[in-house]
């Protein structure tokens, strides 16, 4: 344990943010964790379980969790583990309640579908005073709140600052790389949600195992056309942020959003897909924003696009698949 952070906040009682909560007790910090629901910080204060979003998961009885997000008062670090499309308002109310220069670590995975942001903007326009860290990589909350073996990436400027916080959170089963492009790890995180829809896709229209490895080689290529036209590095994205978390996303059906996809691919619509689950699937807003997003940017993004289309509405899955496949050929190039 270092001297400096004592006191660690979370920001998000979901699956994520419970396992973060968790493995910041494992480094022996003192954590709370907030909880929107009133109902689950008092299942983990009393039960030591989040009966709702982790269920099954012996916690911690260290971890103390509240419902007044007030209570993360002057909390020498904050983990922001909101989805995406909330992030915003959680920080929000946090105004007047962090004092300058508190390091404020992004662990959502998404893109603002209103204003088009990624979460280090939205960060820098509602707590200015807050210095940004991206923590993003191959990590199922499930493995991470169990105590598996788990590499992620820990993105912050400030070298000496990550390496101190590093520092304070690292377990032996829990590794954060420190890096510095936050922007990189932003990129990652947010798109290999929506390739995970198109993987998932592929292998409920039964596609076979050959189209969703293509998926995945030919998805990393957007990925990281896109980080360069953006401004950040190509090698963050063939690490553990980029390359890293699209194996673990598109390949499992513990993944909301790969098995989301599977359901598309069988024929099931996306209403009854998310209404019958009590989680939430970050591609599904993803996709719009980062079809208007490469667009903008004369990014060529075509399975992303197809997954956004598909997610709109405006093209079948069918149409998605038939369409990709009659692109003309071209040479293999990011
Ligand atoms: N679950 C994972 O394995 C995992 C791993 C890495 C990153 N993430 C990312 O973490 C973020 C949170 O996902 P999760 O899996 O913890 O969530 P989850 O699906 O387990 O739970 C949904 C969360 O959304 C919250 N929520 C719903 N409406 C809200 C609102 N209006 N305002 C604020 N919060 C609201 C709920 O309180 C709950 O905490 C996502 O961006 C996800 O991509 C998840
Ligand atoms: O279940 P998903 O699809 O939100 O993925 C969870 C994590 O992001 C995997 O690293």
């Amino acid at each position: 344990m270092t001297k400096h952070f004592k006191t660690f906040g979370v920001i998000g009682g979901g699956a994520w943010g419970t396992a973060i909560a968790q493995m910041l007790t494992r480094a022996d910090q003192d954590v709370l964790i907030w909880c929107r629901e009133p109902e689950i910080s008092d299942a983990i204060n009393t039960r030591h379980e989040n009966t709702g979003f982790l269920p099954g998961v012996a916690l911690n009885p260290a971890l103390k969790a509240t419902s007044d997000l007030a209570d993360l008062h002057l909390m020498d670090a904050l983990f922001a583990v909101a989805p995406a499309q909330h992030t915003r308002a959680t920080l929000m109310a946090l105004k007047g309640h962090i004092r300058p220069g508190t390091p404020v670590v992004l662990c959502s995975k998404g893109i603002e579908l209103k204003t088009g942001e990624f979460m280090t903007q939205v960060l820098k326009d509602e707590l200015p005073e807050a210095v940004p860290a991206v923590m993003s990589g191959p990590s199922f909350a499930i493995d991470v709140a169990k105590g598996l073996p788990t590499a992620v990436t820990f993105a912050i400027e400030d070298e000496a600052l990550g390496t101190e916080l590093i520092a304070a959170v690292a377990t032996p089963n829990f590794r954060p790389y420190l890096a510095h492009d936050l922007l990189g790890a932003e990129i990652g995180g947010a798109v290999k949600n929506v390739l995970a829809i198109a993987c998932g896709i592929a292998l409920g229209k039964g596609l076979g195992r050959s189209a969703h490895a293509a998926l995945i080689a030919r998805g990393s290529a957007e990925m990281t056309r896109l980080a360069l036209a953006l401004g950040a590095e190509r090698e963050t994205l063939s690490g553990l942020s980029g390359l890293g978390d699209l194996v673990l996303t598109c390949s499992s059906e513990t993944s909301r959003n790969m098995s989301c996809g599977m359901a598309l691919g069988k024929g099931e619509r996306l209403e009854d897909i998310l209404g019958a689950r009590n989680a939430v699937t970050e591609g599904v807003a993803t996709a719009p924003v980062l079809k208007r997003l490469a667009a903008e940017r004369g990014v060529d993004m075509p399975i992303c696009d197809a997954v956004a289309d598909v997610i709109e509405g405006a093209i079948s899955v069918d149409e998605a698949i038939q369409q990709l496949l009659m692109r003309p050929n071209k040479a293999e190039t990011v």
